[in-house]
């Protein structure tokens, strides 16, 4: 790496480990996660300039796990709710998707051409999203207290999550979907942006136990189970916990699936590159169930038991 410099130039890049996703798009190995290349440096230039605050809040995911929620969630239950003033006109979600008003920092600094310096004059509290793996975040961010907030979702459920979202973004509408089966053996193999999964899942799942005030670990399915306990608990982690019934109730609903599917904002399609419906399916535990074949929910399900085994990390489906 050049002296002074966080980012890889082009023969750096070339002695990586590559693969193809999708049959088409590059990327690259690097400390064991795959990455697009972009977003490869724009993790490395976090590594060097984030300078974070004890009041941010960085909400992690793998991609495919239920990040909209969270982003969801934590827009309303840290703006207008805790403001005081939860009125219908300061709802922004009614006016932003949940991507637009929770970026993702390595998106920002490696694909937007925002620089650290741009995120250091931010007001606080800042909130932001990252998919990058928890060895790959910014010392600043893990020795500062600021917070984290982690969702996972069963694989199997994010395999196929996965295969319908890349299929509507990287394809075209009259393109035959990319093989199910090629989808299932890059994601077995870990090779798949910010992948391994379970890897991504673990790193972040260890650090939970062992520093709990600092990262809270949350599953798709309890979210789906038990909205009302998953999200009070979201709530007071935040510093923010509901005053009532009402807010919980509030935060939910204006979150929810049903509701941010069917709003304009999120309904618009028209800008390229943003297919802003693909944040939004179906939202099914268990969906899996209607595409994986036996061999394939077996084969899955003997990785997960291997890589899981003695962390205490589970999942019921
Ligand atoms: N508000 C809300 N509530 C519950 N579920 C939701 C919500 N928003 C999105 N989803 C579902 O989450 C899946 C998309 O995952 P991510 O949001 O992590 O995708 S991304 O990584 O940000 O692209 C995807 O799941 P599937 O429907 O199973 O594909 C979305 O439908």
């Amino acid at each position: 790496m050049a002296a002074g410099s966080s980012l890889l130039n082009q023969e750096q890049l070339d002695l990586l480990p590559k693969e193809l996703y999708w049959g088409s798009r590059e990327l690259y190995q690097w400390e064991g996660f795959w990455y697009a290349a972009d977003l490869l440096q724009g993790t490395l230039t976090l590594q060097s300039g984030y300078e974070a605050r004890s009041d941010d809040v960085i909400l992690a995911s793998s991609m495919k796990t239920g990040s909209t929620w969270l982003k969801a969630l934590c827009a309303s239950i840290m703006g207008s709710q805790s403001k005081g003033d939860d009125s219908e006109e300061n709802d922004e979600l009614l006016v932003k998707n949940p991507h637009f008003i929770v970026k993702g920092l390595e998106y920002l600094v490696g694909r937007y051409n925002t620089t650290p310096d741009d995120l250091s004059a931010m007001p606080s509290p800042r909130l932001f999203h990252t998919h990058v793996p928890y060895s790959a975040l910014p010392d600043s961010i893990k020795n500062s207290e600021c917070k984290i907030v982690y969702i996972v979702r069963n694989p199997k459920d994010t395999l196929i999550s996965s295969w319908h979202f890349f299929n509507k973004v990287f394809r075209q509408p009259n393109e035959e979907p990319y093989p199910l089966e090629k989808a299932y053996d890059d994601f077995c193999r870990g090779i798949h942006q910010f992948g391994p999964f379970f890897d991504h899942a673990l790193q972040y799942w260890n650090k939970s136990l062992k520093n709990p005030e600092k990262i809270l670990f949350l599953k798709y399915e309890d979210l789906k189970k038990d909205p009302e306990g998953e999200v009070t608990k979201l709530a007071s982690f935040l510093g923010r916990p509901f005053q009532n019934k009402q807010q919980v109730e509030k935060v939910l609903w204006r979150s929810s699936l049903e509701r941010l599917k069917n709003l304009e904002v999120n309904k618009d399609d028209s800008q390229p590159g943003l297919i802003m419906s693909s944040f939004f399916r179906r939202g099914v535990v268990g969906d899996w169930k209607n595409y994986l074949t036996e061999e394939m929910e077996q084969g899955l399900d003997v990785i997960t038991r291997l890589k899981l085994e003695g962390s205490g990390l589970h999942f019921e489906i």
